[in-house]
């Protein structure tokens, strides 16, 4: 028996309610991990985004980049994305996700984050081409994060830590209840890039 084995228990649900968010741990070796963190890093087509912030367009630091089984189209912000096919680092990957979570995906977003100074705003993940409560399976890479929920009614607040090489799961109603975010940080010098797989509701 190990006293100190802080494996996670992947059946706890992280959400008080309105949802559920499990979370894996990792589900890679530390080499399998900086394995694939260096090979998406360099197979991946990474593409500047573009977000609209208070009515104006600017173009983000953070790269990325859009998979799946079709050529999916996924507009946001006046501009159309098309997914481009698998590639064999993904479809490995993709494989893991749907194996430790016992559900299946189509479609993959990854992110970028070249240091803790680039992250994500609050939103949920709930656009109409995606299947509706359709579980979103998040793999992390590179730098270990701050990742946070925030309830839309009562902005109840949970926050986690997402490891290299980790999976998370957030699914059922998550999505309709809660906000997430990747806070920015100024302590992080390093990149993290992360993929999340979904549906597509076709
Ligand atoms: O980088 C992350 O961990 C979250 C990314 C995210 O929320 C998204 O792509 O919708
Ligand atoms: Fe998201």
């Amino acid at each position: 028996m190990n006293l100190f084995d802080f494996e996670a228990d992947k059946t706890r649900n992280w959400l008080p309610y309105d949802g559920t968010v499990n979370y894996y741990g990792k589900v890679l070796t530390r080499e399998a991990a900086d394995h694939f963190r260096d090979s998406l890093l360099e197979t991946i087509a990474w593409q500047n985004d573009v977000a609209v912030i208070f009515g104006k367009e600017i173009v983000t630091r953070r790269k990325v980049a859009w998979y799946g089984d079709q050529p999916f189209e996924y507009t946001y912000s006046n501009t159309t994305k098309r997914a481009l096919p698998w590639t064999k680092e993904l479809l490995a990957l993709k494989e893991l996700a749907e194996k430790e979570t016992g559900e299946t995906y189509n479609s993959c977003l990854l992110n970028l984050y070249h240091s803790g100074e680039e992250g994500m705003a609050w939103h949920s993940d709930a656009e109409t081409d995606l299947k509706k409560d359709g579980a979103i399976a998040s793999l992390s890479f590179g730098a270990e994060r701050k990742f946070a929920f925030k309830h839309k009614r009562t902005s109840d607040k949970v926050e986690m830590y997402l490891e290299h090489g980790s999976l998370l799961v957030m699914k059922g109603i998550t999505q309709t209840h809660w906000l997430h975010r990747l806070p920015p940080s100024k302590k992080i010098a390093i990149l993290r890039v992360n993929l999340t797989f979904r549906t597509i509701a076709g």
